[in-house]
Formats: structure tokens, C-alpha cells, sequence
């Protein structure tokens, strides 16, 4: 990383959390562990790393030298770039190479349909050269070569509808695009779902300050296994949990850096129920599940305005992230997150997170500060 991103990166995450020392909570691990009475996915999680950690590599190549012929735009006019199609790619490749033998099913964001446009023929052109240096930086696949046809075909598998039954990864090949744009916090969120439950995710924060003042985690979970962090670098893995804080004054609260991502005036009325003395910590993307599993921040608050659908690759793999390291995931009126209905999450309203102890105050002033708003309009 260029040193001028490097304290850009610096700069956007909060300075009481970027120079703070792993919290106490970070527990050297010496071996992963097999979930106890439960089944393992250990093969698929092994591939879900690898996978994750080569597409974050793609994306930090492109978000260092990110030109402004790189950014398109979808009909919903949200910035994606050829970074969100490599990463897309190459975690279908390295998925379906890792587990020959599995039957394949990606529920992902992107598809090819505006790839196979005349225009866009140089752009993938791009995006495949990338997807290839990319792979080829593996010596596991340096004899790999893509066509443009095959990267179409990677990042096509992806139109899985997901649902209540079978095996089902769930990808976000970079969530935050407009945080990755702007040089900040973005995340390749990958997750496996069995039987509509989410067993495994895997988080990869290139941005993310880890311990000694390097940059880039990622984070881990198995069902029954607790959460892992390890620098993107490769740093042995260190189990986390969630900040143990039981009295919210003292607690800190993460919500999206986009104000049209988030309802910040309904969160400032939560935190001030609660007396929340902290400012808010705004970054993008599913980082701030990762930075909440290992006690950055104590809770976590998503409103979308009305009409949003949260989709399911943009929570999956957070939630067993924080579940895992002991926190509590539910939808506004306390609902656990459903991921078997297909693509779209089905909820009441907004998403918060935080530890078992404080999510029966966090619950109530959720409800009381959205009577209130309501109430007021
Ligand atoms: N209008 C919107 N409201 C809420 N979330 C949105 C909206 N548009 C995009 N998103 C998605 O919200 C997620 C990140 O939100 P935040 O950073 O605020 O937590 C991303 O998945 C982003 O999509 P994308 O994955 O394409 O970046
Ligand atoms: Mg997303």
C-alpha cells in the first residue's frame, strides 16, 4: 500500500481505535477447532480464505491505481468497478477449483450482462488481464489461464437465487464500493449457507488497521468455532470476541459513513437514549462487523431509508463474524436475520448489533426512538 493511502486509511478510521493495542479479548489460537458437535466445514472454510484473500489482493491493485475511466455505472447508478468484477471472478474460480467434487451454487452482486456490451470490450479486457495476474500470483494456479468467455461464465455463476434448502455461498465481491472509491473502508464478504443457515463467512478488510500498525484483516468464522482474525498479510490467526461492555455510556457505536446508506438522525436519537457519550464511528461496509467482533466499537446501527431491500451477500457473512465472537445480530424489533428466502432479506425495519447484554436497552430504544420519530412527522 502507498504510503498515501496507507494514511488516508489511517486518517478515516477513528483515532482511538487505530492506535489502540489488540484488545485483551484477542486470545492467541494455536490450532483452529472443530465445532463441537456440530458438523466441520473446514475444507470449504480453507477455500473460502484463500478465495477472499486473492480477490482482496485484486481489489488493492485496483484501488491503488484507480483511474476514473474505471468507474462505470449501473442502472441504479451505483459506482462499480472493474475491481468488483475481478473479485467476483476470481472467488468463483478459486471456489469451484478448491471443491471439485461439491455440486456449486454462488448467490453473488454481480452479473455480465453490461460486460457483454460492445463498449465494455476493452473493460473486459482489463478484468480479465487482471483476474489472470491475479491468479497467477498463486502458485497454486500459475498455470491458469482465463479467457474473457470464461471470466463472463466466473462471474455469471453468481445468479444463484439462494433459498431454504441445499448449500449456497453468498458473495459480496467488494461491499462498500463507494467507500473503495473514495481510498476508504471496503470488504469482500463471503459466506456458506446450509439449509437456509449461515455456517461459515469469511471477511477480508484490506483497509482495516490489524495490531502493530499494519493494515489489512481478515476475519473468520465456522458455526460452533468462534471468530478469528489474521492479518491479510498471513500473520497467525488470533480468536476475538465482543467488547463485554454492559453499561452503553461507555460504549461506542459504529453506522454507515453514507448518509443515504443509514438514517443518522434516528441513530443519534438511540445513542442519546442510551447516553452514548461517544461520537458515532462512520465507515462502510461490512468492516464494521469485523471491527465490532473484536471489541472496537460495542454496537452497530444500520437504518435504511424506506424502500431499501437489504440484500443477503451484504450481511451474511458479517452476522456469524460478530455471532461467533459473541455478539447478538437482529433486525429492529429483534428478529434473527432469515438468509434462507433467496436473495433479498426479509426485516423489520433495520439491523443492529451489539453483545447480549446490552441488546435488551438497545432494543427498547430502538423501538421508543422510532415511535418517536414516527410520531413527530
Ligand atoms: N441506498 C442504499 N441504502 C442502503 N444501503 C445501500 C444503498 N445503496 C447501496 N447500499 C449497500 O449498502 C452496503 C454498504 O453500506 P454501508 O457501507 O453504508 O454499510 C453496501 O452493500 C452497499 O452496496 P455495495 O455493496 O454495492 O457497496
Ligand atoms: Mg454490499
Amino acid at each position: 500500500m502507498s504510503s498515501v493511502i496507507l494514511t488516508r486509511v489511517l486518517c478515516t478510521y477513528p483515532s482511538n481505535l487505530k492506535t489502540k493495542k489488540p484488545p485483551f479479548s484477542l486470545l492467541r489460537t494455536f490450532a483452529t477447532a472443530a465445532p463441537v458437535g456440530s458438523m466441520s466445514y473446514q475444507k470449504e472454510l480453507n477455500a473460502a480464505k484463500k478465495a477472499a484473500s486473492l480477490a482482496a489482493r485484486l481489489c488493492q491493485k485496483v484501488q491503488k491505481a484507480i483511474l476514473q475511466s474505471d468507474v462505470q455505472s449501473k442502472s441504479d447508478k451505483s459506482p462499480v468497478t472493474v475491481a468488483d468484477y475481478g473479485s467476483q471472478a476470481v472467488v468463483s474460480f478459486v471456489l469451484e477449483r478448491e471443491l471439485p467434487s461439491e455440486s456449486f451454487s454462488l448467490v453473488a452482486e454481480e452479473d455480465s450482462g453490461d460486460l457483454r456490451n460492445e463498449e465494455a470490450q476493452e473493460t473486459l479486457q482489463r478484468i480479465t488481464k487482471l483476474v489472470n495476474d491475479t491468479l497467477a500470483s498463486d502458485n497454486t494456479y500459475s498455470g491458469s489461464s482465463l479467457s474473457a468467455e470464461d471470466v463472463l461464465a466466473a462471474i455469471d455463476s453468481g445468479k444463484s437465487e439462494g433459498g431454504p434448502h441445499g448449500r449456497h455461498w453468498v458473495l459480496d465481491p467488494i461491499d462498500g464500493t463507494k467507500g473503495f472509491l473514495r481510498g476508504d473502508q471496503y470488504a469482500v464478504a463471503l459466506a456458506l449457507l446450509d439449509e437456509g443457515k449461515v455456517v461459515l463467512g469469511v471477511l477480508a478488510c484490506p483497509n482495516l488497521p490489524s495490531s502493530h500498525d499494519k493494515v489489512g484483516c481478515l476475519f473468520f468464522s465456522q458455526a460452533g468455532a468462534g471468530t478469528e482474525v489474521q492479518s491479510l498479510d498471513g500473520s497467525p490467526p488470533v480468536k476475538v470476541h465482543v467488547s463485554a461492555i454492559e453499561n452503553p455510556e461507555e460504549a461506542s457505536f459504529f453506522e454507515s459513513f453514507e448518509a443515504a446508506h443509514s438514517l443518522h438522525d434516528l441513530s443519534s436519537r438511540i445513542a442519546n437514549k442510551l447516553g452514548v457519550k461517544a461520537p458515532p464511528v462512520r465507515i462502510d461496509s461490512q468492516a464494521k462487523y469485523g471491527a465490532l467482533s473484536r471489541g472496537d466499537g460495542a454496537i452497530y446501527l444500520r437504518f435504511p431509508h424506506k424502500g431499501y431491500r437489504e440484500k443477503i451477500w451484504d450481511h451474511a457473512a458479517g452476522t456469524i463474524v460478530v455471532t461467533e465472537a459473541g455478539g447478538v445480530v437482529t433486525d429492529a424489533g429483534g428478529n434473527p436475520l432469515d438468509f434462507s428466502k433467496g436473495r433479498y432479506l426479509d426485516l423489520d425495519t433495520g439491523i443492529i448489533v451489539t453483545n447480549p447484554k446490552l441488546m435488551p436497552m438497545l432494543l427498547k430504544a430502538v423501538r421508543e426512538s422510532i415511535d418517536e420519530k414516527a410520531s413527530s412527522l
